[in-house]
């Protein structure tokens, strides 16, 4: 069923103040490069990030946990088994997770293991376009953890990725795609310093965690993985385009960047989203 994009906007306002109400527990599995600033980013949106990534206690942690992201950026072999039992553990429990397929496609340790995680039922699949059309099977991937390929021709393959995993797919570039195999939407917000920054797209990963809804419906959330993942994407872009009016290079944006966040209110969110049904 389609909604209309004011419904969008709407689910996106209620899902920033659930966040900052609820303040989400969100266990991140990610790289090493990242890692400082994605738990900051998750903070100043009013999150509690984790970063417990050793095997043996990425299981159990999953299924406490509100959301998981797993990220392949830098998975070296105690974090890829971690990954696996987190894997196996949230989806066990019924804990959201978001898999980050981070540079796949020539390299071949994190393609298979992105692969057998996309098997898995993760609720939200997040990665530049040449990522996707990668994990989708229909391309070779980028360049190291670039993109080679525009947003667009990554369309088609974020449709069958989706449907062939269950989960809703979030296409990032100068516009994000997101689908749920069925529906598509565009956010058109963001600014390029978000490319600039290292984490940028990754921290996105683990705010898509955050706001992934919990698997029983609650008055809070009614349960829309796409709605939701609409949400995060929009909350998180809005923020760039604030930030990026008060920096001067890639510096100044970073700080700008968690203020940003922090500060967001609902009538900004509202006046700059830019969002449309495909
Ligand atoms: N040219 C751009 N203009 C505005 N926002 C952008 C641009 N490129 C990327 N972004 C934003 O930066 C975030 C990360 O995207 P990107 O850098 O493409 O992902 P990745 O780090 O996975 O390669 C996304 O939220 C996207 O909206
Ligand atoms: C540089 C780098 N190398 C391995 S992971 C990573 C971080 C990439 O993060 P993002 O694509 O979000 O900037």
């Amino acid at each position: 069923m389609t909604r209309p994009a004011d419904d969008l906007l709407a689910t996106a306002r209620q899902a920033l103040i659930r966040v900052r109400h609820e303040t989400p527990l969100v266990q991140c599995l990610t790289n090493q490069v990242v890692s400082n600033f994605t738990a900051n980013v998750l903070l100043a949106l009013g999150a509690a990030p984790a970063m417990v990534d050793i095997h043996e206690e990425a299981g159990p942690f999953a299924r406490a946990a509100s959301g998981v992201l797993v990220n392949l950026g830098t998975p070296h072999a105690e974090q890829r088994a971690a990954m696996t039992e987190a894997v196996a553990s949230a989806s066990r429990a019924g804990t959201p997770w978001v898999l980050d397929p981070v540079a796949i496609g020539s390299l071949p340790v994190r393609t298979a293991l992105a692969h057998r995680l996309a098997a898995q039922g993760p609720a939200v699949v997040r990665g530049n376009a040449s990522e996707i059309i990668a994990l989708a099977g229909t391309g070779g991937g980028g360049r190291g953890v670039d993109a080679t390929d525009e947003v667009e021709s990554a369309a088609a393959a974020a449709g069958t990725l989706a449907r062939a995993t269950g989960a809703v797919v979030a296409v990032s570039g100068p516009v994000d795609l997101l689908t749920d195999g069925e529906r598509t939407v565009r956010v058109t917000n963001g600014d390029p310093l978000l490319t600039r920054v290292t984490g940028g797209g990754c921290a996105l990963g683990a705010v898509l965690a955050a706001f992934a809804p919990p698997a029983e419906p609650s008055p809070a959330s009614d349960g829309d993985r796409l709605a939701a993942a609409v949400a995060a994407v929009t909350v998180y872009t809005v923020a760039a385009e604030v930030a990026a009016e008060h920096s001067t290079g890639p510096g100044s944006f970073a700080v700008a960047f968690l203020d940003a966040l922090y500060g967001l209110d609902e009538e900004t969110l509202e006046k700059r989203a830019a969002i449309s049904w495909a």
